[in-house]
């Protein structure tokens, strides 16, 4: 079926890039372990390598298996192209590396992933890029941020760990207008519920850990864009800068994993709005974040880039950290972790978890309170889910 890049979203998740007849009529594709190819004369090397031949070297840049990922997750997020990687911080840094040098800014949201934000702030200054933060709920801000040495913007939206979000159209339009790159981390929507590139952004980027593979079982990430900047990251940022190469019995993991992926996207965001309304109306709650209620802080930004609310939820308890603590200790089902997108709902405590990076100033100076709970809605039955949680808020 050559016209599968026509089809919907779920079929090609399903069936893009792979025929089983060309396999035995294996239906599942095949995993190629191997580290190193041969070819049938030093010239076939040759022309592989100058690009005048399909054909494989050696696994830390290419391989099959996860050629057939890359080509399906490209499709889903209507990219020319994409490159995998052992995780998403293997995928933000080779990106990164790849496209910026020494004396170079880059032009960052104030709230993003906790080690992203130490790679922002401490990790490139070692290598003389300057990470600058702006504000990017407001896109004047961003304009103001960008200087002669910006190449490139970058933010999450919805954003970790608050859920806050940007808009991709008007940050990407600024940058554009000054000739800079947009790259988003399309992470807690994935492309099932928003995608980036469609609203202006150049490069999209996963932790593929989270909802790609969609069973907490494995770590990966994921590059997606033009083939000009993915072939960059491929032969740069993953091949000499990193080598931070995704097995590829991973890659079948997440191949196996996004054929779920907007089922399961699906009801992780039934479920969390489910969720977002009942925090809404508890008593014990302060204040709820989450893109799918609809009067959300930038909801309108919800409604034209987002299908639906996703699975995170964000909030705060009128007990600040003290009743967080103990609303943490006293529910069953949902597990105190880090991590998100998993089949088990999992709640964490960002500013001793995955923002503890964060020093106390910054995340005061950024807003991100100290009694913040991050939930990550799972895929159990909704009524449990609710209960528990219910059970959690009435004991406070
Ligand atoms: C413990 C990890 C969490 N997050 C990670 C993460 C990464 C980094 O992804 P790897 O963990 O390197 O696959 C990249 N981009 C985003 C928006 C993320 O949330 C967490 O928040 O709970």
């Amino acid at each position: 079926m050559s016209d599968i890049p026509q089809h919907g979203f779920a079929t090609r998740a399903i069936h893009l890039g792979y025929d089983p007849l060309d396999e035995q009529g294996a239906l599942s594709p095949p995993l190629y372990l191997t580290s190193t190819y041969t070819q049938d004369s030093i010239e076939a090397f040759d022309q592989i390598r100058l690009g005048e031949r399909q054909g494989y070297v050696y696994g830390r840049t290419r391989n099959p298996t996860q050629a057939l990922l890359e080509a399906r997750l490209a499709s889903l997020e209507g990219a020319e192209a994409g490159v995998v990687t052992a995780s998403g911080m293997a995928a933000i840094s080779a990106t990164l590396f790849s496209l910026l040098q020494s004396g170079d800014e880059i032009v960052v949201d104030q709230i993003v992933y906790g080690t992203a934000f130490t790679l922002f702030a401490q990790g490139l200054t070692r290598f003389g890029v300057r990470a600058v933060f702006a504000d990017f709920t407001r896109p004047e801000a961003v304009a103001a941020a960008i200087g002669p040495k910006t190449r490139a913007v970058y933010f999450e939206t919805p954003a970790n760990p608050n859920l806050r979000l940007v808009d991709i159209a008007a940050v990407s339009a600024i940058a554009r207008g000054k000739g800079l790159l947009t790259i988003v981390d399309n992470t807690f929507a994935t492309p099932v519920l928003q995608r980036p590139l469609a609203h202006g952004a150049d490069i999209v980027l996963h932790s593929a850990t989270k909802y790609l593979g969609g069973h907490g079982d494995l770590l990966a990430g994921a590059v997606l864009g033009r083939q000009e900047h993915i072939d960059a990251i491929r032969l740069q940022g993953l091949r000499y800068f990193t080598g931070a190469t995704l097995s590829p019995f991973t890659a079948f993991l997440v191949l196996r994993g996004i054929k779920t992926l907007e089922l399961r996207v699906q009801r992780h965001s039934e479920s969390a709005r489910q969720v977002a309304q009942l925090l809404r109306g508890h008593a014990a709650v302060a204040d709820v974040f989450y893109p799918g209620l609809p009067d959300t802080p930038g909801a309108d930004i919800a409604r034209r880039q987002l299908s639906a609310g996703g699975g995170l939820v964000a909030f705060e308890l009128k007990g600040g950290l003290a009743a967080g603590r103990t609303l943490l200790d006293s529910l069953k089902l949902a597990r105190i972790a880090v991590s998100l997108g998993d089949p088990e709902t999992l709640i964490q405590h960002p500013a001793s978890m995955t923002h503890a990076s964060y020093s106390a100033e910054d995340r005061e100076r950024y807003g991100l309170s100290e009694g913040l709970l991050r939930l990550s809605v799972g895929l159990e039955t909704p009524e449990d889910i609710l209960a528990d949680l219910k059970q959690g808020l009435d004991r406070l």
